[in-house]
């Protein structure tokens, strides 16, 4: 299930991970380079110790380097932990920054040592560099920054190393059906929690890629959960839920399998067949009732469907069941008199959940239509059947973000057992092979 955009999201990590640390693999090689000349540069007349000179390919570099504070002394341990590999980023608030920096590299410090890391291997100019306050460029001095953060364990992940990264993502989400709004999301997410980023000496790049992955497809799949289960279990009962789709994705299944799985929980329930449409709805529902052993509450093809509910309804009431299971006719959302259908059951039952159903395997076309079901209909939630046949979870991905309206299930086979409660954490999860 969903393999297809699991491999292109495992891809996206990688490419992240191989471009930041290239990057500051060159980078080091280049700060060795430097730190040799300037080795081998002779020290001025003053006697005083200066600072790694850091060479610089640029005047405000060099400025800045003369204008490094020469050390009063030789930094106690403290001061020492304090100047040690310092992040700053280029942000306004060098006052912020600073602090944070400054937290920041007490906290890299502390975990190396926690983790045992191996001793810092940044040479002493590119401790020095580390140890400027001043936001820097890309001069060599950022060069030698980044290097500097490699050697102490720390890869600083910029917006230019995500740049192809998250393009491919783009086209990865979009060929998996993804809705364009939802991959923006998706994408702007990540480059928010990513450019900056520094890889701490305990987490690899692939760790970090993968976090910002995580919480950037948490948000959007999660939208508008609410606890299934304990809705049904405390609502008044008879709990009824209406169903309602296009043709042949899978509403009728779906009903026979929350029966089972109510059943499971102890929760009776009644079948009504609301389909009074088509020719032959009846005799297939009442398959599945005969098969779980239901009652079933039908009419005359070409009755009134909201009849039919509301007949299932006083029959619940009549005999203390738990859960009325109402069964429509498929329908477009174009269609005007069926959509008025729902309308008329939503004014004389007054549904418990109206339920959208359409099938995992269609994509972006099952995204559009949970957007025109949710305005015509105000659904309440969705269901996503042949979960079992969808490599790319495009819709599972995509349709609470569109609607606001959270999946409960996925179907995921055409047995009666074959319903999965939808669980976002589990679902990101499952996309990102983690856990497996
Ligand atoms: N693989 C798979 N097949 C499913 C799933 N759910 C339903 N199906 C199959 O999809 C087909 C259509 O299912 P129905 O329940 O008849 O669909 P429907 O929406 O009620 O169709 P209408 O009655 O025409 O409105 C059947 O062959 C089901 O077995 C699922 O989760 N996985």
């Amino acid at each position: 299930m969903f393999d297809g955009l699991k491999k292109k999201l495992d891809r996206f990590r990688k490419d992240v991970e191989d471009t930041a640390e290239e990057k500051a693999e060159a980078a080091a090689a280049e700060a060795d380079d430097d730190a040799v000349a300037d080795a081998e540069t002779p020290a001025d007349d003053s006697g005083a110790a200066e600072p790694a000179a850091v060479e610089s390919d640029s005047e405000e570099t060099a400025a800045s380097t003369s204008d490094t504070p020469e050390p009063a002394s030789e930094p106690s341990d403290e001061a020492h932990s304090e100047a040690t590999p310092v992040e700053t980023d280029d942000s306004e608030d060098t006052a912020t920054d600073a602090t944070d920096a400054a937290s920041e590299s007490a906290d890299g410090a502390d975990a190396a040592e926690d983790a045992d890391g191996p001793e810092s291997l940044a040479s002493d100019a590119a401790k020095a560099a580390l140890a400027e306050q001043e936001a820097d460029d890309s001069s060599s001095a950022g060069r030698l920054k980044r290097a500097a953060a490699f050697a102490t364990g720390k890869v600083v992940i910029e917006e230019e190393d995500l740049e192809d990264p998250l393009w491919e993502l783009e086209m990865a989400l979009l060929q998996s059906d993804v809705e364009m709004q939802v991959a923006e999301e998706i994408l702007d997410t990540i480059r928010d929690k990513l450019v900056g980023e520094t890889r701490k000496q305990v987490q690899s790049t692939g760790q970090l890629v993968e976090e910002a992955l995580h919480d950037a497809l948490y948000e959007v799949i999660s939208v508008g959960q609410f606890d299934f289960d304990k809705r049904i279990a405390e609502a008044d009962k008879p709990v009824t839920l209406i169903f309602t789709g296009i043709n042949g994705v899978g509403k009728t299944t779906t009903i026979a399998k929350l029966a089972r799985y109510f059943e499971k929980q102890g929760l009776s329930t009644v079948l009504a067949n609301g389909d009074t449409y088509r020719a032959g709805a009846n005799e297939q529902i009442r398959e599945h009732a005969d098969a779980l052993d239901k009652k079933l509450i039908a009419h005359e093809q070409g009755g009134d469907p909201a009849a039919v509910i509301y007949d299932a309804v006083e029959y619940a009431e009549a005999h203390d069941i738990d859960v009325v299971l109402g069964d429509t006719a498929g329908r477009l959302h174009t269609s005007n008199d069926l959509m008025a259908q729902l309308e008329k059951i939503d004014r004389v039952v007054g549904p418990d959940l109206t339920i959208f159903v359409d099938e995992a395997v269609a994509g972006q076309d099952a995204v559009e239509r949970s957007r025109k079901f949710n305005e015509a209909a105000a659904i309440d939630g969705a269901i996503l059947t042949k979960a079992d046949a969808d490599s790319n979870g495009g819709a599972a991905i995509s349709i609470a973000y569109v609607t606001g309206k959270p999946i409960l299930f996925l179907g995921v086979g055409q047995g009666y057992d074959h319903l999965e409660r939808f669980d976002p954490e589990a679902m990101v999860e499952r996309l990102l092979g983690e856990g497996e």
